[in-house]
């Protein structure tokens, strides 16, 4: 066996063998390979495709593969609804030969149907619990407010908005804390403040600092790894004591309180930032994960998101199309809670009451190419009108009597591409 005889056998065999629909042309648009997934997702064998003109089956996809060679670009993640109810996410990659001149294309498609639809019915079970803990895992909402019902003092680890403040508040609030929920960035309150700004001052004239604005309920320190050694050290030895004395005064007075802090992901490993082991061990730690690593949370997430910012112009949440949703799942969210529900508010605008969000309705960063829109500019009128084809094809059987290789002839298309636009349009 020739090298190349070799290569041939191996590419066969991992096409045969991957989980995704494999198409590869040549740079005329003639099929080479069609493997077996390919087969199954859309009904077509390979013995009837490859060979033939990739155009004959599928005009958005040939003209995307056309794209990439053209381009010498690949491109990634775009969204298609090959027909409806199937939901697939393709990458496109031109082929070069060794001088480096492009001789092919090929895809790789996966089908998401499946994903989507399983979201789509999480997305509509019906009326959720009240807001603010659904917004949460619920195993770690539960543990933490095992933990700050004991009393301890919480430390919340995680990215910027991944929920770290109203989880806090939520925790305060679901206690019964008769006392209030008071808040100190430490990041943003000068270093010369902070000690008479949470301890408060005691000399000819007192002034109560934010532990005994917070008596009786919860004082939340955000950002507590930017807080200075010396204040760290302080409200270590506070939290080891359950005492604390006011600037200025000598007096020891009781803790109050309940603590709560948050630190950004660093601190949950095993160097823990700026923040000293002291105060670090005066705290149960847990991290708040954030969004891309609880996508299984995102349908429900976007619901209420949704609905809370339509309730505010009274009305009911729109849904999520399912390519709206695939754009969602596929999208990392690095700002976390916040920019989704920034992205769901920009969304209920967008939709503008129609009921139904579409990806090109979620905020740039957030949606997905599309098949559609990637190759728009060059399709013909025609092609955009799946009734007209239809209509073309229903008429040219009924004149062929229906003799399905006569229709094919007279629509100039092959055998193959008629039997999947029959099954395509439902009309087998
Ligand atoms: N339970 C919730 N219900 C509704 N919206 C929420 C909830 N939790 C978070 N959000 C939204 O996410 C945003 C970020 O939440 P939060 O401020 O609690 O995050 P964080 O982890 O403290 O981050 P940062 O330090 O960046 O504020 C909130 O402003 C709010 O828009």
């Amino acid at each position: 066996m020739s090298r190349s005889e070799v290569m041939e056998a191996v590419l066969s065999g991992l096409l045969g063998a991957m989980n995704d629909a494999v198409t590869v042309i040549d740079n005329e648009g003639t099929v080479l390979y069609w493997n077996r997934v390919a087969e199954e997702t859309y009904g077509i064998n390979g013995k009837d495709i490859i060979g033939r003109k990739i155009g004959d089956f599928f005009q958005r996809e040939s003209i995307m593969l056309f794209q990439v060679m053209e381009s010498g670009r690949a491109v990634y993640q775009v969204y298609h609804e090959p027909r409806p109810g199937m939901h697939v996410m393709i990458n496109a990659a031109p082929i070069a030969d060794a001088a480096g001149k492009t001789i092919g294309a090929l895809s790789i498609e996966r089908d998401v149907s499946s994903y989507v639809k399983l979201s789509a019915e999480m997305y509509h079970h019906p009326e959720g619990q009240p807001l603010l803990p659904a917004v949460f895992p619920a195993r770690l909402l539960q543990r933490v407010k095992t933990v700050f019902s004991l009393g301890q003092p919480l430390l919340l680890s995680g990215e910027g908005g991944v929920g770290r403040t109203s989880m806090a508040e939520w925790l305060h609030r679901s206690a019964g804390r008769s006392g209030r929920f008071v808040m100190v960035s430490c990041g943003t309150v000068p270093e010369g403040m902070l000690e008479a700004e949470l301890f408060g001052y005691q000399g000819k004239e007192e002034r109560p600092g934010k532990l005994d604005l917070a008596a009786e309920g919860t004082l939340y320190l955000k950002d507590m790894d930017a807080l200075p050694p010396a204040m760290q050290e302080k409200l270590a030895a506070m939290l080891r004591t359950s005492r604390f004395e006011r600037l200025g005064g000598t007096a020891s007075v009781p803790l109050q309180c309940r603590i709560c802090g948050s630190v950004g992901p660093q601190a949950a490993g095993e160097e823990a930032g700026r923040l000293l082991p002291s105060l670090r061990y005066a705290f149960q730690l847990y991290t708040v994960p954030p969004l891309r690593e609880r996508k299984q949370d995102l349908p429900e997430l976007c619901r209420l998101f949704l609905d809370q910012a339509a309730s505010k112009a009274g009305m009911t949440g729109p849904e999520l199309a399912p390519d709206a949703l695939a754009a969602v799942l596929a999208y990392d969210w690095p700002g976390n809670l916040s920019q989704l529900r920034n992205a769901m508010e920009y969304a209920v605008a967008a939709a503008s009451g129609s009921g139904t969000v579409t990806s090109a309705q979620l905020p740039e960063n957030a949606r997905l190419r599309t098949l559609n829109e990637l190759t728009e500019p060059d399709l013909p009128l025609s092609v955009h009108s799946g009734e007209w084809e239809r209509a073309r094809i229903a008429e040219t059987l009924e004149r062929a009597n229906g003799n399905k290789a006569k229709a094919a002839r007279m629509l100039q298309i092959s055998r193959g591409a008629l039997y999947y636009k029959l099954k395509q349009y439902g009309l087998e």
